[in-house]
């Protein structure tokens, strides 16, 4: 890392199968970690439908935000668009950690955006997804099914990655979490 590099924050990708609990967590070491900055997406989902926290668009309004550069990435799944919006970099240059809830199809170009570029990869095993997805009830029995058959995906290699598993409580995965994203750590 160059001493520039060093005084940005970190951009901290969070990553995992639909349904292991990411905007959960992120909620979670949002409260836990008060400097870090907890990035607002823009999706082309209709608005208020619960989870986190997001911009509705439609998908023609997207379409314009991508040409007006708007987006410092985005990308496209489940059927929608999803875009991380350039402010994000006015964070980063101040030096204010990001934590963003992420594509896994998006790390690469990522990470050749932003400087100190961290995956936090949550995980839990097949059948706690199956349950959490019904539980939530955001989407049709189809689509939970789509997101199951998708929950496997690689990651690109040569990234900094974190796996933080997510079967159990909620509260300890938080914890743990936390403790893994101490500045002095990574
Ligand atoms: N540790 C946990 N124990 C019990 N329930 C949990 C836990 N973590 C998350 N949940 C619940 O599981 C469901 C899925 O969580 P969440 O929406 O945060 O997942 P997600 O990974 O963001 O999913 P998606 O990618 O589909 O948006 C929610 O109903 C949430 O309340
Ligand atoms: O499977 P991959 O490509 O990693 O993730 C695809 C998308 O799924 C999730 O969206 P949502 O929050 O469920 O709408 C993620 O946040 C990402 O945008």
């Amino acid at each position: 890392m160059t001493r520039a590099s060093k005084s940005k924050g970190r951009l901290v990708a969070v990553v995992g199968p639909s349904g292991v609990g990411k905007d959960s967590v992120m909620a979670g070491l949002a409260d836990a970690l008060p400097r870090m900055h907890l990035v607002r997406r823009v999706i082309t989902r209709a608005p208020g439908l619960g989870g986190e926290d997001y911009d509705a668009a439609t998908p023609e309004q997207f379409t314009t935000l991508v040409a007006e550069g708007a987006f410092a990435v985005h990308w496209q799944a489940h059927g929608l668009r999803y875009g991380i919006p350039v402010s994000v970099s006015i964070h980063i240059d101040k030096g204010t950690d990001c934590l963003v809830n992420f594509s896994r199809s998006a790390l690469a170009e990522a990470a050749e955006i932003f400087p100190r570029f961290i995956v936090l990869n949550v995980t839990a095993r097949p059948e706690t997804l199956a349950l959490r997805l019904a539980a939530r009830g955001r989407e049709t029995e189809e689509e939970i099914g789509k997101r199951l058959a998708n929950a496997d995906k690689p990651l690109p290699a040569g990234l900094r990655v974190l796996h933080l598993s997510n079967d159990g409580s909620l509260a300890e995965t938080v914890a743990r979490g936390a403790d893994l994203l101490q500045p002095a750590k990574v």
